[in-house]
């Protein structure tokens, strides 16, 4: 049906309100021009639109705060569904009298107090409500309309009896729970004189006042207050003693129930051999003593869980989670997954632990699918993935750990000491062979389920590690899928490029964009926007060097490192106009990465040479690790061994 003209403009005008309120720097930078364009899915996040109006508004865990209005939903008359789930935001809960199509809200988890708002109780296709864990107030609503399946009204301090409506006595109990002042069926909590817990306080009062136009009606208390208030005080004493002995009685369960425990924690370790167990029983500390930062450590219970570490390959299965609990441990950095760590195991071997947080809400399934398609990913240049851990409250990936760092460090550590160690043009070069052909098995090997989401999606030099034997190794991969879409786009490399910014889409092609980003900080030794976190300053390399070649500044371009390697410029300039093909702003036009990995392997190796007394230091380096080909691998995939240490790990003898 035709709108009426300007209809839009409110609902406009309300999003804008609530941007205003969430004061949220993603929601800022990403709400920003027509909210519903055309049915355009990359429209504003969260938001779902059909014929120009607003259908769905979901913006769930995204640590939202702010007082949200009363009316703040009234434009939106085609709403259908509306989820504020688990975040900080506050005030008196909506009016939603206007929203006759909403057929599922959730405001769970959040800061909302005063009453349940009546206006839902009118609404006919409401199916599904859930607003528990909040702070709500008074009594629940007559709720009667048959489309309500759903309700969750748990955890806030609602009071009253519950009212008889035929929906409302079909719930399960337990969409009740923790309500200090409610009772009546379906709960258990027979209804006394509440009458003094049920007083509204004044702030309620005043709210209630605004989320509500219409009056309180008649509540359980009044009529349960006057004459008959002797016989309910003998009640509420005999439901005092009822209480009393229900809790003596949950005691007593409590204690059995830990001293079973016990028993079988005994028998587990009996059967495991594992006279050490005992002495770490109850020890909850993973990765040890010596975090460096000051995040809490994960409550992950040693014995309840243990074995619960899921190895990719069999063989790296000799230690379990306890081990893990044990090791000692040293803060590596926060990335966008969450912290980083390296454990040193008992048996002395080093593994890398992710802790994940900032998650898409999934289930155990859900993680464990994207976690095996990870781990069927197996190339000599991607560091593989050894084991995770899934429970509700922790989620972790374990890694191999690179001892020779990562490639930031490589290019930038250091630099203008004496402490810095060269990085030559021959381990460059190897380097970005690695890493294309890494990116080019990723391309190939990985199943777009998401076309908006790159196989790597992260490419950055902090993602390009070092292992003892010189190998590059692409860190990283595929993981975003399993965090949620705004710390992505905060974070992620993938969400810095052209088309993301103009379009909003993303392919394969933004992989050869970042990894064009790459190369010229290999090439320039400048510090790359996309390697440094947000508000730290680096380059936009892509534009930078645009600029540079219009304006024949080619003699700046080069890493002053290199540039003195005279035989080497001829591989210089070529890999700079391959990662120029990369950096092109229209995905189109950049090449597929097997054409680059073709290009990049087509660049002739040289020795590393600036002037005579060089050569003879460098030949050793490099040269037969170098010249590895296709051909020796009957995978035909090389492994990038392109440098010995004395490059890479700071033997620095020469
Ligand atoms: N397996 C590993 N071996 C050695 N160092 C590692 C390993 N994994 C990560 N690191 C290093 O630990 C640090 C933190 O890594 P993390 O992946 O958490 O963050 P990041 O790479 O800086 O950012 P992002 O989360 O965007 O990838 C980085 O310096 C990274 O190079």
């Amino acid at each position: 049906a035709p709108l009426p003209f300007g209809y839009d403009a409110e609902e406009r005008d309300a999003l804008y309100g609530l941007k205003a309120v969430f004061e949220n720097k993603f929601i800022d930078g990403n709400w920003t021009g027509d909210h519903c364009n055309g049915n355009d899915p990359s429209g504003w996040f969260g938001l779902r639109c059909s014929d120009g109006r607003v259908t769905e508004v979901v913006l769930e865990n995204m640590g939202l705060k702010g007082v949200i209005k009363p009316d703040a939903f009234v434009a939106f008359g085609e709403l259908q569904v509306l989820s504020l789930h688990n975040n900080s935001l506050s005030g008196t809960m909506m009016n939603f009298a206007a929203n006759q199509k909403l057929s599922r809200l959730d405001l769970s988890w959040n800061g909302f107090h005063g009453p349940v708002s009546k206006s839902l109780a009118s609404l006919e296709k409401l199916s599904s409500l859930k607003v528990d864990h909040n702070e709500l107030t008074r009594e629940i609503p007559a709720f009667d309309q048959t489309s309500l399946v759903t309700l969750d009204v748990s955890n806030n301090n609602l009071s009253g009896e519950i009212p008889s409506t035929r929906v409302l006595q079909s719930l399960p109990p337990g969409s009740f729970a923790n309500n200090s002042g409610l009772c009546g069926p379906p709960t258990s909590r027979v209804c006394g004189n509440f009458g003094h817990e049920d007083e509204p306080n004044p702030g309620d009062h005043h709210q209630a006042h605004l989320a509500d136009t219409e009056a309180p009606s008649g509540s359980t208390q009044e009529k349960s207050n006057g004459k008959g208030s002797n016989k309910m005080t003998m009640f509420a004493v005999l439901f005092l003693l009822f209480d009393v002995v229900a809790l003596i009685a949950v005691l007593l369960l409590f204690v059995l129930y830990r001293k079973k425990a016990r028993r079988l924690k005994a028998m587990m370790r009996e059967e495991e051999g594992g006279a050490n167990d005992a002495k770490t029983e109850g020890h909850n500390e993973l990765v040890g003593s010596q975090l460096t930062t000051t995040e809490k450590r994960p409550s992950v219970s040693a014995t309840e869980e243990k074995g619960n570490l899921v190895f990719v390959n069999q063989e790296d299965s000799s230690f379990g989670l306890n081990d893990l609990l044990k090791a000692s441990a040293e803060g590596l950095g926060k990335g966008i997954f969450g912290n980083t760590y390296m454990a040193k195991l008992n048996n002395r071997s080093t593994v890398v632990v992710k802790r994940l947080r900032d998650l898409k809400p999934m289930t155990g399934e859900e993680f464990t699918k994207q976690l095996a398609i990870i781990a069927n990913l197996n190339h000599p240049n991607l560091l593989p993935l050894l084991a995770y851990f899934y429970s509700k409250q922790e989620k972790l990936l374990l890694y191999r750990f690179a001892e020779k760092g990562n490639l930031f460090d490589l290019i930038h550590g250091g630099r203008g000491s004496k402490e810095r160690i060269p990085f030559r043009w021959s381990a460059r070069l190897s380097v970005a062979r690695g890493i294309a052909r890494a990116l080019e098995y990723l391309h190939i090997n990985t199943k777009q389920t998401n076309t908006n989401s790159p196989p790597h999606g992260n490419l950055k030099s902090t993602n390009i590690l070092i292992d003892e034997n010189d190998m590059v190794l692409v860190a990283d991969y595929s993981l975003a899928s399993l965090v949620s879409l705004p710390i992505a786009a905060q974070s992620m490399v993938s969400f810095r490029s052209p088309e993301y910014i103009s379009t909003k889409r993303m392919s394969r092609k933004t992989d050869v964009w970042s990894f064009g980003c790459l190369l010229l900080e290999l090439l320039t030794g400048r510090v790359s926007a996309n390697s440094t976190p947000q508000g730290v300053n680096g380059v936009e390399l892509c534009v930078w060097v645009h600029r540079a070649v219009r304006e024949e500044w080619t003699a700046e371009i080069f890493d002053q490192e290199i540039v003195a390697q005279r035989n080497a410029s001829l591989g210089m300039v070529r890999l700079l106009q391959v990662a120029l093909k990369c950096c092109e702003r229209s995905p189109e036009k950049r090449p597929e990465i097997s054409e680059i990995v073709r290009e990049v392997e087509n660049i002739k190796v040289v020795a590393d040479s600036e002037d005579e007394s060089d050569v003879s230091i460098d030949r050793s380096l490099t040269d037969e690790s170098l010249s590895v080909d296709r051909s020796q691998s009957a995978s035909g995939v090389v492994s990038d061994r392109s440098f010995r240490s004395g490059v890479v790990s700071g033997d620095n003898s020469r």
